[in-house]
């Protein structure tokens, strides 16, 4: 995925590392990024008893930390010296909801969708508070509009349930079968192609869903609009007059205008090029965080999802394999397929030994941030016998460039990205991780860098974990591939 950009050796700024002396500390590597044998590995009995306390789920397999994540964001205060806080770097979690699903704005419940023999959603659930935005991010053909339509009434579901504002839309049970039709459901609609009438001016297209309104106030209610999408100059305009962008912004008053208790956005910024895109996005979510509209994105790009939304659904083949904030999505993915759809990052091999994972970079122990009385981080045992293969989620953010390390890897492939440069470095037994540096750091390729490598936080998948995911058939070969 990587290679083709990262072959750059043609740079003439190209030179050694200029790195500024505000960067060194006294010749050493700064104290937080040194990598820190374990200050107290807990034995079997004490995270047993963590585990008794429920600060720790019982088992390290992905499927019971599922079950056990609502744990991962408990924050704690214990009597006892020392476990005072607790947040496992290797639980991880698709679902940290405090509320259930019926107090929910908005929530979806075990959706099913289909056409003819065929199941397109699968068994979707998710929910979002008032004012929340909300994407879903897949490869093409994942389900992702089917979805959005069932959602919208458009497309009729199979299984589940819909709530929205504490009003049932949709409950299709053995027993019961209902359903709201779409126009009375309080949602607006902004599609790829804006779907905008070309024959009325830019006003009257924003008026279009007002016909119920008073004329004052839906003069009043267009003129906001268009002081909203910053368009009032070109009111009187066709849609043909503007551009893509601002051709948008007008699907977006429309849709905005009646005021909808939900507002679903299909690819609304595939039509525009790459620089317009990011920005619309940003802009459009300060027009729905502004009017505390409630929102549902449909995208297959991760910028654009991290860009507009607060929770976003990574789908694949019908399933949503982990709902969460960008956040979470990158640090901590719930499977090796979501790591390498929402981020930049290597997976690189490691073995279990003694409990602790040998690898390339280094020995990476299970931190469980439980501090003692002094502040120390606390180390556990992974729960895999010696022996055990494992692949371990290396993030360009976790290997800091360093001159005075005296660990190196070789740069193979660099991109040029303004303010950073993304290197693609060799580590000694041959395997490639990514690392974001400064751009003034300006190392040609073939030379050897120092690199600290800050193993504390990253994920940690099994066999299993790589062999339970649910690849799409388009991308499986390519992607397994990339991880070897
Ligand atoms: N009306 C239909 N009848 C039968 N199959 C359909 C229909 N609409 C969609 N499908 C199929 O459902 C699957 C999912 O389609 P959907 O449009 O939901 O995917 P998507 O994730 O939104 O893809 P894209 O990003 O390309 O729009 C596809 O295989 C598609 O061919």
């Amino acid at each position: 995925m990587y290679t083709d950009l990262m072959n750059d050796s043609t740079n003439p700024a190209a030179s050694k590392s200029l790195k500024p002396e505000s960067l060194k500390i006294g010749g050493k590597p700064r104290p937080e990024y040194v990598k820190k044998p374990p200050v107290t590995l807990l034995t079997k009995a004490q995270v047993a008893q963590l585990q008794a306390d429920k600060i720790l789920p019982h088992s390290s397999s992905t499927q019971d930390t599922l079950n056990q994540s609502i744990l991962n964001q408990t924050t704690l205060n214990k009597e006892t010296a020392g476990q005072i806080h607790l947040q496992d770097n290797h639980v991880f979690n698709s679902s940290k909801k405090n509320t259930s699903v019926d107090d929910a704005y908005f929530s979806v419940q075990d959706l099913i969708v289909g056409y003819d023999d065929t199941i397109i959603v699968n068994g979707l659930s998710l929910d979002l508070q008032q004012g929340e935005i909300g994407c879903f991010l897949g490869y093409s053909g994942c389900g992702k509009t089917t979805a959005l339509r069932a959602i919208a009434g458009l497309e009729q579901s199979r299984g589940g349930k819909i709530r929205l504002s504490n009003q049932r839309l949709t409950e299709q049970t053995a027993r019961t079968t209902f359903a709201v039709a779409p126009a009375k459901r309080g949602m607006g609609m902004v599609f790829q192609d804006y779907a905008l009438f070309g024959h009325l001016s830019v006003a009257k297209n924003i008026a279009f869903g007002l016909n119920k309104w008073s004329a004052a106030d839906k003069k009043a209610r267009v003129k906001e609009m268009l002081e909203l999408v910053e368009l009032s100059e070109h009111a009187d305009k066709r849609p043909s007059e503007l551009s893509g962008g601002q051709q948008q912004r007008v699907a977006l008053a429309r849709a905005l205008a009646p005021k909808p208790k939900l507002l679903l956005l299909d690819e609304p910024f595939s039509n525009l090029d790459v620089v317009l895109r990011e920005s619309l996005a940003m802009n459009v979510r300060d027009i729905l965080k502004r009017t505390n509209t409630t929102a549902i994105l449909v995208t297959h790009d991760q910028n654009e999802a991290f860009a507009l939304a607060d929770k976003v659904g990574v789908m694949d083949k019908g399933k949503l394999v982990q709902w969460a904030t960008p956040s979470e999505l990158y640090h901590e993915p719930v499977s090796p397929f979501v790591a390498e759809f929402v981020g930049e990052g290597a997976m690189i091999d490691g073995i279990i030994k003694e409990g602790h994972v040998e690898t390339a970079l280094g020995d990476i122990y299970r931190r469980m941030e439980v501090y003692d009385a002094s502040g120390h981080p606390q180390y556990c045992e992974y729960d895999y016998p010696n022996g055990t293969p494992i692949k371990v989620l290396v993030r360009p953010d976790d290997i800091i460039h360093d001159d005075e390390s005296t660990q190196t890897a070789l740069v193979v492939g660099r991109v040029f990205r303004g303010a950073n440069y993304l290197y693609r470095l060799q580590l000694a037994d041959g395997q490639t991780v990514l690392s974001l540096v400064a751009s003034h750091h300006n190392h040609e390729i073939g030379s050897q860098i120092g690199i600290l490598p800050i193993l504390e936080h990253v994920v940690v998948f099994d066999e299993k974990d790589i062999n339970a995911t649910t690849w799409s058939e388009y991308d499986r070969s390519e992607r397994v591939e990339e991880i070897r």
